[in-house]
């Protein structure tokens, strides 16, 4: 409901000050929630950076925020080679890209073709972990620090080719290795870590087969890795090394690293291969190594902490919107059709809220984040009787880890000891049947789970180049000498991340998002609680 109150807007740079009515008459039109159903929880809480470190900072300090910021730039700087080997010598890099100067020499303010310009990363250069400046705890997604949700800078590593380099090309011995499921644009991430290695002048190259399980499995031998090998292979899905859960441990995993003389190892994994990723590095550490294990994010389900978003979830999207758009047809062509969507999330719900958006033909989304009942007067089934009353059908966009709550819990893991869920899809199928029967309606369901097909395929465009940065990058990241790091897209800049601050916890949906509350206003579903 519209309320009539007075207001001052405050504004500090009267350059962007946008035009209000508060410039005018001295009343102003703000919308009242009163009305609003939504229960706005977490005000306040800082989603992402939820940490021992910040919760025990004390607010009454005056220097609280110097602290903080002291802290932060502790936790992300970035583990480096020298850190072991404080006299390994940094060498002038072998990634040239002087051939490409600008042109333009006598326009002042340009480089000049001399040693000046070369595109390099300068070490200290920075990206800006957050761009919004909330001023109240209480604005729609807030991350806040503090209770007053002060602006606080956070900055992280900028990621690219440095000026010095800590290998000499023709010591590497370069390995890449892929775990976990498949996500689209892995053969990209391969394809471009092989192109920018050869850059370099590094000629070892090899893939470990079948993710970590290459690493012990005397079956599987490596399989040698150039730029004529990965030319192409970046036109289908899938991984040509192939995917695996499970696996050696740690110390085999070294173990084998030793052996072989790898002193690169590039690992393309979600949040369990990155754990994985850390453990051997500082297994590497231990042991004294000099080895740089880089992370690339891969996860169609997105739960990577601080990144914008990881390389496949875009394409990811793409493909269930084409799901959910079979049952938006199958549903709307049948008398009292209902079609029901299970799409991969397993705890976080970005691809199913993401499809809901990008297709709007959904009605009802449900995600991991946000309990829902599917019985009672609040129910997802109540509420799909009374979409098939106004609009004769209606369809159900369910992410696989959602309301599990509501089955049998199996006990069951996987082989990297991720739970296997009960098949929420299936059961909001099956009870959706159940209903209509006893109610006496007729209703036509239909299921679609196009789980692995959503996940198989080829990277879309705006992923292609995602891959091909993150794949560049992470061979910066480990000629520049870290180790221990992730590489990711960071308000549209790449960063360079310490691997713990990435997988402390998968990233979740924030139910107090504008992008959750942008699905409810497209899907206009209510809470189902
Ligand atoms: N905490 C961990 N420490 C070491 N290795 C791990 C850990 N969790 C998972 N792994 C290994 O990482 C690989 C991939 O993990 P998984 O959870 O299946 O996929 P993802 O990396 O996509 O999350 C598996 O080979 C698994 O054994
Ligand atoms: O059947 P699989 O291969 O275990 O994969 C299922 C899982 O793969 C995912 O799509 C992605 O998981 P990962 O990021 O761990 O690879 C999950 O959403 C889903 O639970
Ligand atoms: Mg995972």
């Amino acid at each position: 409901m519209a309320s009539i109150s007075h207001a001052i807007t405050t504004t500090t740079n009267p350059y962007f000050n946008l035009p209000h009515q508060t410039q005018t008459p001295s009343s102003i039109l703000t919308l009242s929630h009163s009305n609003s159903r939504r229960v706005f929880k977490n005000v306040g809480v800082f989603a992402e950076h939820r940490n021992s470190s910040s919760t025990s900072i004390d607010f009454n300090d005056p220097d609280w925020k110097f602290k903080f910021q002291q802290d932060f730039e502790s936790r992300f700087r970035l583990p480096h080679i020298t850190d072991i080997f404080p006299d390994s010598p940094p060498i002038p890099s072998t990634f040239c890209l002087r051939m490409r100067t600008p042109i333009g020499k006598d326009i002042p303010g340009h480089y000049t073709l001399d040693e000046e310009w070369n595109g390099y990363i300068n070490n200290n250069d920075r990206v800006l972990l957050k761009t919004i400046n909330y001023s109240s705890p209480k604005s729609a997604g807030a991350e806040c620090i503090d209770p007053d949700c002060t602006w606080v800078e956070q900055w992280v590593h900028r990621a690219g080719p440095r000026e010095k380099i800590y290998y000499k090309p023709e010591d590497v011995k370069a390995a890449i290795v892929t775990c976990g499921g498949l996500c689209p644009g892995l053969n990209d991430v391969i394809r471009q870590i092989v192109i920018t290695l050869e850059i370099y002048g590094v000629k070892k190259i090899v893939g470990i087969p079948f993710g970590y399980r290459g690493f012990s499995d005397k079956e599987l031998t490596e399989v040698p890795l150039s730029r004529k090998v990965v030319q192409n292979i970046h036109l289908s899905g899938g991984s040509l090394l192939g995917v695996s859960r499970g696996g050696p441990g740690v110390s085999d995993i070294v173990d084998s690293l030793e052996d072989r003389g790898i002193n690169m190892l590039f690992v393309l994994g979600g949040n369990g291969t990155h754990a994985g990723a850390n453990a051997i590095h500082n297994e590497c550490c231990k042991r004294r190594l000099k080895v740089s294990v880089i992370g690339v994010p891969k996860t169609i389900d997105n739960d990577i902490l601080l990144m914008d978003k990881t390389f496949g979830f875009d394409t990811a999207v793409e493909e269930a919107q084409r799901a959910i758009n079979s049952a938006y047809i199958e549903a709307h062509s049948a008398y009292h059709g209902i079609g029901v969507v299970k799409l991969m999330g397993r705890s976080s719900g970005f691809i199913a809220m993401q499809a809901s958006l990008s297709s709007g033909q959904v009605d009802i989304c449900l995600i991991p984040e946000v309990p829902f009942n599917l019985h009672g007067p609040h129910g997802v089934l109540r509420h799909l009787q009374y979409l098939l009353e106004m609009k004769g059908s209606a369809v159900v966009c369910v992410a696989e880890g959602a309301g599990q709550n509501l089955l049998q819990n199996t006990n069951a893991k996987d082989a990297s000891g991720n739970i296997v869920f009960g098949d929420i899809g299936v059961y909001i199928q099956q009870e959706t049947k159940k209903y209509f029967k006893e109610i006496g309606v007729h209703a036509d369901v239909k299921y679609i789970d196009p789980t692995y097909m959503i996940r198989a395929c080829r990277a879309n465009a705006s992923d292609g180049i995602l891959c091909t940065v993150l794949g560049q990058n992470a061979v910066h990241g480990a000629f520049a000498g870290y180790s221990g790091i992730s590489v990711g897209i960071c308000n549209t800049h790449y960063a360079y991340f310490p691997i713990p601050e990435v997988i402390s916890h998968p990233r979740l949906v924030d139910p107090n998002s504008r992008m959750w509350h942008r699905c409810l206003t497209s899907t206009g579903q209510p809470d189902f609680i």
